[in-house]
């Protein structure tokens, strides 16, 4: 466990940065060929969110399906929910994390509006996944941050299990430690290693910084105001 304290240092220092800028960072380091989320992983809708990982993983259900009635299957459903696809790390999250969940690429809608307002609600900033939502109109609606494989219909029952938390876990070829760094805005998700998260940021600030510089001179030029970005 890292200290809170140190945690939303980390998340004020790189909420700074943009995903490219840290990209550089990473390259600056020499690690060219690791770090960046392939473009599989996309966001739901533009935006930006900066947090600490908080990992999970979700293997698939190969027991069977009982044959129920309806009145039956509601009920194993909240067995289901209780007993194989629990979701012990909801009571455990911290203001700043961001939860990267490896659910095996299993097309199963893990995190719904519901759960993922819970869990915003208890502080998370952002949600990664190898899978895919689902209630995908209201997770707009609720501006819930996700990027993710895919967008899914249904639900974990008899598609999907809890296997682990806070274990380093496989997204997309990319391994991700609890407490590593995430940026990710509209160019997609990167990870910073938390153990070169100074290394990384000094270069990324650098780089920012002259960029920010050379695009003001342009504003200038064109006469535009100055927005955000450059200032
Ligand atoms: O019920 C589920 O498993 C996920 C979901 O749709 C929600 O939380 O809204
Ligand atoms: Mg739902």
């Amino acid at each position: 466990m890292f200290s809170q304290s140190e945690n939303q240092e980390l998340i004020e220092m790189f909420s700074q940065l943009r995903v490219a800028d840290v990209r550089d960072g990473l390259d600056a380091i020499l690690l060219h060929h690791y770090c960046s989320l392939p473009s599989t992983i996309r966001p739901l809708f533009r935006t930006k969110a900066v947090g600490i990982a908080k990992t999970v993983r979700y293997i698939p259900y190969r027991g069977e399906i009982p044959k129920l009635s309806p009145e039956e299957y509601s009920e194993w459903c909240g067995y289901y929910y209780q007993k194989i696809c629990p979701y012990p790390w909801m009571s455990e999250i911290q203001k700043g994390d961001f939860i990267v969940i490896d659910q095996s690429e299993i097309d199963a809608g893990l995190m719904g509006s519901n759960n993922s307002l819970e869990g915003y609600a208890k502080g998370a900033v952002g949600y990664l996944t190898n899978g895919g939502p689902r209630d995908t109109d209201e997770l707009i609606i609720q501006k819930i941050p996700f990027w993710s494989k895919f967008v899914s219909q249904k639900t974990v029952i008899g598609r999907l299990q809890f296997d682990a938390m806070n274990v380093p876990v496989n997204i997309e070829g990319v391994l991700i430690k609890p407490g590593d760094i995430i940026v990710a805005d509209g160019d997609g998700v990167v990870v910073v290693p938390r153990e070169r998260a100074a290394e990384v940021y000094e270069f990324a600030k650098k780089e920012l910084d002259a960029d920010k510089a050379s695009r003001r001179k342009l504003y200038d030029m064109l006469e535009w105001e100055y927005d955000d970005t450059v200032k």
